[in-house]
C-alpha cells in the first residue's frame, strides 16, 4: 500500500530543489488586508522540516518547514506594527502576526551558537528557488503536538521516502555546532 502520510504541503508532492544563484524574496503573512511583509536578501540555509510544537505550521500540517538566514539579510518592510513576539524567553524570538497568527521572522539574539541567524518560513514567499529542506528535525516531538505514537513508523518512512533523514533533535552538523559552542563556553575547547 502506498504511504499516504501528509507532513507539510510544501513537501508532500516531492521536494523541489532550490536554485544556487537565488536572489531572495519577500515573505507575506496570511492577512488579506495590510499583510506583514518581510524581505530576505539572498538564499537561506539549513532549511528543514521541524516537528516541534513551537515552530509555525500551516493549517493541517504536522511539520513546520523552517530555514535560517543571516539576521542582517532580513527586514520587515510592511505592517510591522502587527507583529508581536510569541515567547520573549525562547531562544528563537518568533515574531507572529497578531491578526493571522503566522510567524514572520525569528531572530536569535542571545549568546548562542545560532546568534545572528533568523528563522524564517520560505513558503510564505511567491518567489521560487529557495533552498529545499535538507533533513527532518524534532520528529518525535510531533507526538507532543497531538500525533498518536502508533503513527511514528509510517511518518519516519514517509520522511525517508521523500529523501530526508529523520532526526529527533537537529542534524549532526548542527548538534556539533551547539556542542562546540558549549565546549568553548565552558573552556573545554579553546575559543
Ligand atoms: N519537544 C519540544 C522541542 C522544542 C524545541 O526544542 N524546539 C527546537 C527546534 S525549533 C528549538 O531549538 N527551539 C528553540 C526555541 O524554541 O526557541 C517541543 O516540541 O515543544
Ligand atoms: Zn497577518
Ligand atoms: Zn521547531
Amino acid at each position: 500500500m502506498p504511504n499516504t502520510v501528509l507532513l507539510h504541503p510544501a513537501i508532500d508532492h516531492g521536494i523541489k530543489r532550490g536554485a544556487a544563484d537565488f536572489a531572495g524574496g519577500t515573505l507575506v503573512c496570511h492577512c488579506i488586508e495590510d499583510p506583514v511583509k518581510v524581505e530576505i536578501k539572498g538564499q537561506v540555509v539549513h532549511n528543514h522540516a521541524c516537528g516541534c510544537t513551537k515552530c509555525w505550521k500551516p493549517t493541517g500540517a504536522i511539520f513546520s518547514v523552517v530555514a535560517v538566514a543571516p539576521t542582517s539579510n532580513v527586514s520587515v518592510v510592511a505592517n510591522g506594527q502587527k507583529l508581536a513576539i510569541v515567547d520573549p524567553g525562547a531562544t528563537i524570538l518568533r515574531h507572529a502576526c497578531t491578526v493571522c497568527g503566522v510567524h514572520m521572522h525569528g531572530p536569535v539574539e542571545k549568546d548562542h551558537a545560532f546568534k545572528g541567524l533568523t528563522f524564517v518560513h520560505t513558503e510564505l514567499s511567491r518567489e521560487e528557488g529557495w533552498q529545499e529542506p535538507q533533513f527532518a528535525a524534532f520528529v518525535s516531538s510531533v507526538i507532543e503536538g497531538g500525533v498518536h505514537p502508533d503513527r511514528m513508523g509510517s511518518i519516519r518512512d514517509r520522511i525517508r521516502e521523500l529523501g530526508l533523514v529523520p532526526y529527533d533533535c537537529l542534524s549532526p552538523p548542527l548538534m556539533d555546532a551547539l556542542s562546540t559552542f558549549a565546549a568553548k563556553k565552558s573552556g573545554v575547547l579553546p575559543s
